[in-house]
């Protein structure tokens, strides 16, 4: 089973489109304000999981998918293409970095 990012962005773009009764992401499409704190609270709760001494994949990977999602929602609210990101990744790949 497996989900592209492409995918699903392209479901959160319906959603915006749709804003469907019920649907959680079309309340996070709406509301900038909203997105942000479930962004930032999200990317902490991944942090905390990432400095345990053991770490649990399976944390890890739920808080990671929260992480992805949300980031995703806040780049279609804002309409921020998910290429543009993947540029800017492709355009550092070999950049020289300080030390
Ligand atoms: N991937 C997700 C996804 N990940 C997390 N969430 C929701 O994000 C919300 C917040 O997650 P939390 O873990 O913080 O849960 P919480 O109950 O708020 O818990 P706390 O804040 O108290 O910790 C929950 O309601 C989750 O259901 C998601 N909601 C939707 N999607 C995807 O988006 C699609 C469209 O969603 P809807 O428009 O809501 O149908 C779905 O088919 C999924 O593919």
């Amino acid at each position: 089973m497996s989900l592209s990012l492409a995918e699903l962005e392209e479901v959160l773009r319906e959603r915006r489109r749709e804003a469907p009764p019920g649907s959680y992401s079309a309340t996070l499409l709406s509301d900038p304000e909203r997105v942000s704190r479930k962004l930032l609270e999200e990317s902490f709760e991944l942090g905390v999981e990432l400095m345990r001494p053991e770490v649990d994949r399976e944390r890890v990977a739920s808080e990671a998918a929260d992480v992805l999602f949300h980031t995703l929602a806040g780049l279609v609210g804002a309409g921020v293409p998910l290429d543009a990101v993947l540029e800017e990744l492709a355009e550092r790949r070999g950049r020289p970095r300080p030390e």
